[in-house]
């Protein structure tokens, strides 16, 4: 016995019922007209028995709007062979290390647990499933777990090499086929999969057909997915095809996945679709859908095939959303739209020293399973429960309580951060920028009330060239930052003030020429300044796609931060006339703030909320560091700008300031404090 199997056996021991579960009972589903349930005493509210008691259907299934989620969604790679344009880069995604995916025994028993569970369906999908070299072996072993509550083993497939496999994984148990297929014509066909192969699409097609035509009984549906320009003008051939053919043409809208570039021009809704062929086929009638279909049926009167529109994009369907899916790297994702995940494969490895289960310690398993039965050893007899199976039920269960009630909308979907489709289950105001008035007080996120700000002209004009072209006239521009000591004002003629003050000027020699003052005479002390300033949103849904770290180009504070201390690193490569300094440390906070609700009533914004940003740098050394902070707040600040601009274009950055300033001839001086 392995080392891995004796682990099994004990843990076995130790969960005395937690084997092989009971032949399925299908108990009455949960209703809100069921009687309350009765109490239950303390003792059997134990996980353990929890997880004893689970039957099909599992509380550990349903969520917290009651929906049970009995079909489960399975990728078995992240490989394709093909290259469809909504859906993957060219060059294809980045593969996850192989040690990282799921093996078929762990697929096999995550399939059981959840078949255990009351999952009737389970649908494997990619990637291109085909491309799995173990496909087959797979499919029988899930295929055994009928006898034990699962009804439909189903396939989403391009069908570009099923037409080698279809026979053998039909009798392996395969239910049902979803092929994809976005158009009719061969050369469209290379442009929209970036390959050649319609010949052998047709072929699996009409394998499918006369499989169908003797008997097999496979539920048969092609996925075409429309994008404007692109497809569009084949939908009413799609439609003209189920008119002797016994199909389901179903029309997906093309929906954001990270790197497809989507875009709303793109998608051609669902609406559209039903108007065009409506223009042809006036009689099309609607049919009568199952409960948790993704698809809206139809059918033209007369014809022998149906067409489905999937509208995740314009009608969400989440309402009856009974979909779980198992990512290729062993996440399950409870939600298509959602990037929250759990990773199962950790759990499940656990047991094993973090190493993957291959066939032989699966096989050690099974042996034990069946012996502790007293069974003879039957490759049918299943489902074999996971070892962990009381974590992982657990894991799973508090997951799918956390599940939404529906997916984002269109203009905020597309902004979200999401894996690329064939890497999931490859189904898959505020005024902009509130404006201060001449004279009025500007309001500020972070510290209230700003002082005025000083007249335009101070900020606008180009303080390196003010300084550079210094006998120049005209440059009362600059004169906030060369007049600092506010000592210099309505002396002489424009024409005489640069060249009479540059004597008196610290940053400008007596020739005028620019020059960095020397602070060889001055003793080091430790030095630290912090600087603040905010970047106010003018729409709530950035603030929150900040906050959730959902933003598309990624995590914007944590990038925020980085800039933030590289910049104080290089700002005398920034600002002319600072020291190079030595930096002992520099740190960067920034805070998401909701704009209270009353504050965004009085000023009538939307209240979209602000990021505080902090920025404390310190140092040992001879000059301060109030610029380094500076520098590092407004680097932070710019980058949230940046990374949110394509989710808020009214987003203001305001109130950059020293707050508090130590070390050195003057001490301590803190914002709002007398010195
Ligand atoms: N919003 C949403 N769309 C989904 C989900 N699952 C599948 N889809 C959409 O349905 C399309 C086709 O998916 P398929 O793999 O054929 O699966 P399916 O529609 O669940 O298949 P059926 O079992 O035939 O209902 C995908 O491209 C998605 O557009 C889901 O959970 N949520
Ligand atoms: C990702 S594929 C994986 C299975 C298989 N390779 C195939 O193409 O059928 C699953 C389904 O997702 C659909 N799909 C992929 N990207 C999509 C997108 N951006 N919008 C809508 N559907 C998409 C495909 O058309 C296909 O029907
Ligand atoms: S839709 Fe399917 S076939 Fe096309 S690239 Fe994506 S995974 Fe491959
Ligand atoms: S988007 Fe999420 S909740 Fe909605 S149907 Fe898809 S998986 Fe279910």
């Amino acid at each position: 016995m392995t080392a891995a199997a004796l682990r099994y056996a004990t843990q076995r021991l130790r969960f005395g019922t937690l084997h092989l579960p009971p032949p399925p009972i299908r108990l009455a589903l949960r209703s809100s007209s069921a009687p309350p349930a009765q109490p239950v005493s303390p003792l059997s509210t134990s996980r353990r028995d929890r997880v004893r008691e689970a039957r099909p259907f599992s509380d550990f299934l349903t969520d917290t709007f009651d929906r049970q989620h009995d079909y489960l969604r399975i990728s078995v790679t992240e490989r394709c062979n093909l290259r469809c344009v909504y859906c993957m880069p060219e060059e294809g995604v980045p593969l996850s290390p192989s040690q990282d995916l799921l093996t078929t025994p762990e697929i096999v028993l995550l399939s059981s647990l959840f078949v255990s569970q009351g999952v009737t369906k389970i649908r494997l999908t990619g990637g291109e499933p085909t491309v799995r070299r173990d496909i087959l072996p797979l499919m029988q072993q899930i295929g055994a777990l009928r006898p034990h509550g699962l009804r439909e083993l189903c396939l989403t497939t391009n069908g570009l090499s099923l037409h080698r496999k279809l026979d053998a994984m039909v009798e392996a148990g395969l239910t049902g086929v979803n092929l994809s297929l976005d158009t009719l014509d061969p050369w469209q066909f290379q442009i929209m999969t970036r390959r050649s192969g319609f010949a052998a699409v047709q072929k699996s097609i009409d394998r499918i057909l006369e499989l169908n035509r003797a008997g097999a009984g496979i539920k048969f549906k092609i996925n075409c997915v429309v994008m404007r320009g692109v497809n569009d003008r084949e939908i009413l051939p799609f439609v003209e095809l189920t008119r002797d053919k016994d199909i389901e043409v179903r029309f997906i809208e093309y929906m954001p996945f990270d790197g497809n570039k989507w875009s709303k021009g793109k998608m051609f809704s669902y609406q559209e679709m039903l108007d065009l062929i409506r223009s042809k086929f006036p009689d099309l009638q609607r049919g009568a859908g199952l409960k948790n279909d993704t698809s809206k049926t139809y059918q033209v009167p007369g014809f022998a095939g149906k067409v489905g529109f999937v509208t995740s994009m314009t009608h969400n369907f989440c309402g009856t959303c009974n979909r779980l899916r198992i990512t290729s790297d062993g996440n399950l994702k409870v939600c298509l739209f959602g990037n929250t995940e759990v990773s199962l494969r950790d759990i499940l490895r656990q047991w094993n020293n973090g190493q993957p289960i291959d066939q032989e310690v699966f096989e050690s398993i099974k042996q034990l399973a069946m012996n502790e039965e007293g069974l003879s050893p039957s490759p049918s007899r299943a489902p074999l429960l996971a070892p962990n199976s009381e974590r992982l039920l657990d894991i799973i269960g508090m997951a799918v309580k956390r599940k939404k009630a529906k997916h984002a909308g269109i203009g905020q979907l597309e902004h979200m951060k999401n894996r690329p489709m064939i890497l999931i289950d490859p189904t898959a105001s505020a005024p902009q920028g509130r404006q201060s008035q001449p004279g009025q007080q500007q309001w500020h996120p972070v510290g209230g009330v700003l002082p005025n700000p000083p007249p335009t002209s101070m900020l606008t004009k180009n303080f390196v060239t003010g300084l550079l072209n210094h006998t120049s006239t005209g440059h009362s521009g600059y004169q906030l930052r060369l007049f600092s000591t506010g000592a210099r004002q309505n002396r002489g003629s424009e024409e005489e003030k640069p060249v009479a003050d540059a004597q008196k000027l610290t940053h400008v020699s007596e020739s005028g020429a620019a020059h960095m003052v020397s602070i060889s005479s001055k003793v080091p002390t430790s030095r630290v300044a912090t600087a603040k300033c905010a970047v106010r949103f003018s729409d709530l849904l950035a603030l929150t796609l900040v906050r959730e770290n959902q933003m598309k180009k990624g995590d914007v504070l944590g990038v925020a931060r980085v800039a933030g201390i590289m910049a104080a690193k290089r700002t005398p490569d920034i600002i002319p006339l600072c020291h190079p300094i030595a930096l002992t440390h520099v740190r960067l906070d920034l805070t998401p703030v909701d704009t209270p609700q009353e504050d965004s009533s009085k000023d009538g914004s939307s209240g979209g909320g602000w990021i505080e940003i902090t920025a404390t740098v310190a140092c040992d050394g001879k000059t301060g560091v109030e610029m380094e902070a500076l520098t590092a707040a407004s680097a932070a600040a710019l980058t949230v700008y940046d990374m949110c601009k394509a989710v808020d274009k009214g987003m203001v950055i305001e109130g950059l300031r020293v707050v508090l300033k130590e070390g050195g001839k003057s001490g301590r001086w803190v914002e709002g404090k007398p010195a």
